[in-house]
């Protein structure tokens, strides 16, 4: 099976317009998974990598096992207010609504190599704060990855200086 087989696809969720990409059916099934962060495994193969930083909740399903499967660590990008020692903080709007994303101020190590992991690359407010997150720290961003990339809302545009690799793309 093709992975965007695994995706389903839910018209007007969480609000009228919005085509939501509901990657449970995906993660439900073993082999859908397993490819799926097969497939991401070798999309960032060339890039060399000390951590994951990916940001809650879905960030966390995508990053943790890949972080795993390349034997690096894996850094969660709480929204805030979860994390209990000292953060940073920073805002940001997406498809649907607004929120803030938070990191542990000893989370990275200067000059750290760091792929940002999600599931879905919308308007691109949440990686791009993510990455702006992990630049404040002294991490050095060495790509993005996602499943899937939704290419009319241009999240690229905002990560200009960033690699960006996604393995499914949708255009509406
Ligand atoms: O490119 P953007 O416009 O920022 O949108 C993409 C983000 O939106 C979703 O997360 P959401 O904030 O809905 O939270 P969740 O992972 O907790 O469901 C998704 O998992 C991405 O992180
Ligand atoms: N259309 C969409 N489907 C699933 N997750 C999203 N996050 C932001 N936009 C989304």
């Amino acid at each position: 099976m093709n992975l965007k087989d695994y995706i389903r696809v839910i018209p007007d969720f969480p609000e009228a317009g919005i085509s939501f990409k509901d990657i449970t059916t995906l993660l439900q099934n073993g082999a859908g998974y397993k490819k799926a962060i097969d497939e991401l495994k070798e999309l960032v193969a060339h890039l060399k990598i000390d951590v994951i930083a990916g940001p809650e909740a879905r960030g966390f399903v995508v990053g943790a096992p890949l972080a795993y499967a390349l034997g690096v660590g894996f850094i969660p990008i709480r929204k805030k207010g979860k994390l209990p020692y000292e953060t940073i903080e920073a805002g940001y709007n997406l498809e649907y609504g607004n929120d803030s994303l938070a990191m542990h101020t000893d989370a990275i190590q200067k000059g750290q190599n760091v792929l940002i992991a999600d599931d879905l690359l919308a308007t691109g407010g949440t990686i791009s704060t993510s990455v702006n997150l992990v630049r404040q720290l002294g991490g050095n961003i060495v790509g993005a990855a996602f499943l899937i990339e939704l290419t009319h809302l241009n999240g690229r545009e905002k990560l200009t200086d960033v690699e960006v690799l996604t393995l499914l793309s949708y255009e509406s």
